[in-house]
């Protein structure tokens, strides 16, 4: 009898890693998990949409069920009714019979397969899309406080995972169940002294597989922690900055060591994990011939007895694999539920986040916006919950008024609340108390695309997508041509510069393209805004030093910028703060002062201290 244990995590190639290492992956998400009825409601509803295929799936495994058994009772009949009774023709018959049921059942398993496949793929691709889209609606706060490696692995690894939810855990769960059901019966139809027998012997399968899987498991999950440590150390040990901070400390034998004493750790408890599936594979070798050599003695004395027939002994001893391969993995159908919860509850903890900043129901008409802007009584905290009984203030009864056309310059020290401030403008983020308003119009009741249609944003280190220029310009307005680019790009002093690149206008820029300086990303940003021509400008100005060539394209930039909009700039220079029709002095969270460059320098301590320590000239 030929005996598969693939099914059983041990098969020959099963390593250290890959399969064994999935395996803890899910053990380690099904420690603290329960049975939660919630989440599987939500799961099963996810799946409603592909029922039709699911229902058709459940009918081939039961088929594919029937026909896995199949072989054994056609053996039988071979045996018994053809072979000998000496009827040629039975025996001809039968065999193209089985040939018909292997045929049959392995194009099943293909349909099959692919259908399951296919309700896997269009799940996650559900899940995916929602999870984007709930990311999408959430505040720029939202990302600050998450590293973005995590959401990412939930979209993607999280997600992947569920394909391994819907071949091992539903299909599995159906169709072993089934093929248990159908062997079972087919087994007790037959004789049920053998199956009594063949009951009895399965547990000398399944048990020591079992208690096997679990020594293998513990081991795994030291193997992963092991590894992860050298997998940290080599990091870090082989970065320029570990690599530089180990030889000025002169850590290179103790690195050496911590290394070693890893490493070796690391191969005993290979060894010793290799060893266990090897007593395994002895054991289940051995039990292969003992199970089916009962089956022969005792199956031998019933037929001698005339009790039974010959072919029931060569079928029980097929039908025999058909029970322990599916118990077995029954027998853990546990953890592949709950590891299938906890992935679920990690999808749904970001699916269920609602966005901090809702959506307005009024809009605006673009071209009817005039710019008045106004902040009244307006407090912020990055809080959500009190600490030690109170709520930190960000920014604290902020009362601000900008006409159209004017531009505000915001000063303060770091930490002051400026970028703070001036993120509330296009509700990036909403104040815990207070109201903004634009031309009269409360913001909250606008929609958020409404609103910042009408806003531009020159961020200090302007950010660019791994695209062209033509296309991160095209970011601002969809409909700008290759004229317009050109005008936007003349007036914030960057064409010259784009026209050099290689490719001119097609050239790659951002993330991993060709790479701008930071006084060109300035001004890209500029012409980004210029083409996108908006009521409103919100600018932080940079902070690091341009020689004055730059220094004089970037000012020439805003202030075609800044003509005739209003703004609100986080004002570093001091050409920049002369420019502004207004100057806002913000320390820890509250306007301090507020007037002209001359008054504030002489009635205002603070904003002179700035004035002859930070802002730079012109
Ligand atoms: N995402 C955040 N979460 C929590 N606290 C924040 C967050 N961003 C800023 N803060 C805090 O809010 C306060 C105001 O920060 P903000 O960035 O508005 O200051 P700023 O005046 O723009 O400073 P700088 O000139 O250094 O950029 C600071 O105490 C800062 O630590």
């Amino acid at each position: 009898m030929s005996m598969d244990f693939r099914g059983l995590g041990f098969g020959a190639g099963s390593g250290n890693t890959g399969s064994g290492g999935k395996r803890w992956q899910l053990r380690e998400l099904a420690k603290n998990e329960h049975l939660d009825w919630s989440i599987i409601k939500r799961v099963v509803k996810a799946f409603i949409p592909y029922w039709p295929k699911a229902i058709l799936v459940t009918i081939i495994i039961f088929i594919t069920a029937i026909g896995g058994v199949l072989p054994a009772w056609l053996t039988q009949k071979i045996i018994d009714d053809g072979i000998q009774k000496g009827q040629l023709p039975t025996v001809i018959y039968l065999t193209m019979e089985l040939i018909a049921a292997a045929v049959i059942t392995g194009l099943l398993g293909v349909w099959q397969n692919w259908l399951s496949n296919q309700i896997a793929q269009n799940v996650m691709a559900d899940y995916r899309l929602a999870l984007f889209r709930n990311l999408q609606r959430q505040t720029v706060n939202f990302f600050a406080s998450r590293q973005s490696g995590d959401l990412v692995s939930r979209i993607i690894n999280d997600v992947t995972a569920i394909q391994n939810v819907i071949t091992s855990t539903l299909v599995g769960f159906i169709s072993n169940l089934l093929t248990i059901t159908v062997t079972l019966l087919l087994m007790f139809k037959m004789n049920w002294r053998m199956s009594v027998l063949a009951v009895i012997v399965v547990p000398g399968f399944v048990i020591p597989t079992q208690k096997v899987g679990r020594i293998r498991q513990k081991i795994q999950a030291e193997i992963q922690q092991w590894l992860s440590a050298l997998t940290v150390q080599l990091s870090e040990a082989l970065g320029v900055s570990g690599a530089l901070l180990i030889r000025i400390f002169n850590r290179e034998p103790r690195e050496e060591t911590k290394f070693r004493l890893a490493n070796e750790k690391l191969r005993d408890l290979q060894i010793r994990q290799g060893l266990i599936g090897r007593w395994l594979f002895m054991w289940l070798g051995m039990f292969s011939s003992i199970g089916p050599a009962l089956l022969w003695g005792y199956g031998g004395w019933l037929v001698i007895h005339q009790e039974m027939n010959l072919g029931v002994i060569v079928a029980f001893t097929t039908l025999l694999s058909k029970l322990y391969g599916p118990l077995s993995q029954l027998a853990q159908i546990h953890v592949n539920v709950l590891s299938s919860i906890a992935l679920f509850r990690r999808i749904y903890s970001i699916l269920d986040i609602e966005p901090e900043v809702q959506d307005g129901p009024r809009t605006i008409p673009p071209n009817s916006v005039k710019g008045h802007l106004e902040l009244k009584d307006v407090s912020f905290s990055y809080q959500h919950e009190p600490k030690d009984g109170e709520t930190r203030l960000a920014l604290c009864n902020i009362n601000l008024t900008v006409e159209p056309g004017q531009t505000v310059a915001l000063v303060g020290p770091s930490g002051a609340g400026k970028t703070t401030l001036l993120n509330l403008i296009p509700r990036f983020s909403d104040p815990v108390s207070g109201c903004l308003f634009l031309d009269g119009i409360e913001c909250h009741s606008l929609s958020l695309e409404s609103l910042r249609a009408q806003m531009g944003l020159v961020p200090q280190d302007p950010f660019f997508f791994h695209d062209t220029v033509y296309h991160n310009l095209l970011l601002a307005n969809e409909n700008a041509s290759q004229e317009d680019m050109e005008t936007a790009c003349q007036a914030a002093q960057i064409h010259d510069t784009i026209a050099n690149l290689p490719q001119g206008y097609h050239t790659v820029v951002g993330e991993r393209g060709y790479r701008l300086s930071g006084g060109e990303r300035q001004r890209l940003a500029i012409a980004r805004v210029l083409l996108q021509s908006p009521r409103i400008v919100l600018l932080d100005e940079a902070t690091s030093a341009l020689d004055t060539v730059v220094e004089r394209k970037i000012q020439d930039a805003l202030a075609f910028l800044l003509k005739g909009r209003t703004a609100i700039v986080i004002a570093h220079r001091l050409s920049t703060i002369l420019a502004a029709d207004k100057i806002i002095v913000l320390d820890k969270g509250e306007i301090i002062a507020s007037g002209t460059h001359q008054e504030l320098v002489e009635k205002n301590p603070l904003y002179k201290r700035l004035y002859e320590t930070q802002f730079s000239l012109p």
